[in-house]
């Protein structure tokens, strides 16, 4: 049964500690959740309109029910067949950039998730994430889409009505959200391993391989420092630049990959004893970690000079740093160890920002996909909506 009212949901970014690429490859990550989050208001709209409203990307579209109606059939013939939504949207020259991409994504999930009751809606997607710098947008945007459509149309529960237990979703639930999350990631980045839509489902810290999620239940404290070079890039493009080199140099690139498989279980191992006693020797191996992980993902092709200044300039102040996410610009991550000085932090943050990075002091873990009342959401968040 559609509701009939307005319907808010989030999903959490995420931070790749280790094993992006490689577990394109089938070797492991880990990932964990990020408190940056993308917000989905699904409402009905009364005169036969889709209208979608994207205020990162400065996108607002509308097209009329009957017109997404006659789509439908050439569509489910062939739903992977993208030319016909292109086609559609307007969308013809090479389909990468961003306001493409998401519109597909939408048109995409509209259609599959919908099917044949195309319902009049009026969605807004606002993100306290920046787009596109390896935090996770496109996997959160498509978690909360996934999430908002099928709770809009009954395909799950709504976790606010009345008579809920409890104000989340079923683990089968939110495989469903997960699975169409992950198709929505296709249409993005033609071939995401699954991991950042499995962090933005469900949260909290994880190990990820070949679609097989482990969540990892302890994880001690760890506070990061994430840097925005804010150099743009597009994952997409990154990934498949990677799948290249490899076809290209197998013997050479696939021990580089196998490397990296064996950093995520050195990490895990690590994290794993840090929770029943941690020392400063264990941040050490953690800072090396970082360190050789830095030098392979430069190896396979995805490093950027602006990620090697941030390298730089935390490593002259004793602290470690990799790109995270796709890299090629984007977003680095730099370990803090308990006992850095303050003053040491505030001064790389001061020589970062002036290079024009922007930075984040935060700590790793976050809930994932949730639903709010408006009076749930977070001030910024409900501010952004109240003006849209
Ligand atoms: N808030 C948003 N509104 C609209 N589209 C978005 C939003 N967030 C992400 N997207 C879509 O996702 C694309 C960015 O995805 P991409 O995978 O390249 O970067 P990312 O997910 O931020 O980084 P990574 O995949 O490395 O974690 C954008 O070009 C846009 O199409
Ligand atoms: C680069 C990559 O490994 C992580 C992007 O956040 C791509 C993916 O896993 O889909
Ligand atoms: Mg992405």
């Amino acid at each position: 049964m559609t509701i009939d009212r307005e319907l808010f949901v989030s999903a959490p970014g995420k931070v790749i500690l280790h094993g992006e690429h490689a577990v394109v490859h089938g070797k492991m990550a880990l990932a964990v959740g990020l408190n940056l989050r993308t917000f989905i208001r699904i409402r009905p709209c009364k005169d036969d309109t889709v209208l979608i409203n994207l205020p990162n990307i400065g996108t607002k579209l509308s097209w009329d029910v009957s017109q997404l109606q006659s789509l439908l059939p050439s569509f489910q013939d062939d739903p992977q067949n993208m030319e016909i939504l292109k086609n559609f949207a307007g969308l013809t020259d090479g389909c990468k950039d961003t306001e493409s991409l998401a519109v597909l994504a939408f048109l995409y999930l509209y259609l599959s998730i919908f099917g044949r009751d195309l319902p009049s809606v009026d969605v807004v997607v606002w993100s306290q994430l920046p787009t596109g710098a390896g935090l996770g947008s496109s996997a959160a945007y498509c978690v909360c889409l996934a999430a908002a459509m099928l709770t809009y149309c009954g395909r799950i529960a709504d976790p606010m009505r009345e008579e809920a237990k409890t104000s989340r979703w079923s683990q089968t639930e939110l495989d469903l959200i997960n699975q169409w999350a992950f198709q929505g990631e296709k249409v993005i980045h033609g071939n995401p391993s699954g991991v950042d839509n499995a962090v933005g489902t469900w949260g909290g810290a994880l190990q990820y391989q070949s679609g097989r999620i482990t969540p990892i239940e302890r994880v001690p404290m760890l506070h990061i420092l994430l840097t925005n070079t804010k150099v743009p890039r597009s994952t997409k493009v990154l990934v498949a630049g990677v799948k290249e080199k490899l076809l290209k140099f197998p013997d050479i690139i696939e021990p580089v990959l196998s490397s990296i498989h064996a950093i995520s279980q050195e990490c895990q191992r690590v994290l794993k004893e840090m929770t029943a006693g941690l020392s400063m020797d264990h941040y050490s191996v953690l800072e090396e970690l970082i360190d050789i992980n830095q030098h392979h993902l430069n190896v396979i092709g995805v490093g950027h000079p602006s990620l090697n200044t941030i390298c730089r300039v935390t490593a002259e102040r004793g602290l470690h740093s990799k790109l995270t996410g796709a890299g090629g610009g984007g977003c680095a991550v730099t370990l803090l160890r308990p006992d850095t000085d303050h003053t040491v932090v505030e001064a790389v943050k001061q020589e970062l920002t002036d290079c024009g990075f922007q930075c984040w002091e935060t700590s790793i873990g976050a809930l994932g996909v949730s639903v709010h009342l408006p009076s749930s959401l977070t001030e910024d968040a409900r501010e952004a909506f109240s003006n849209l």
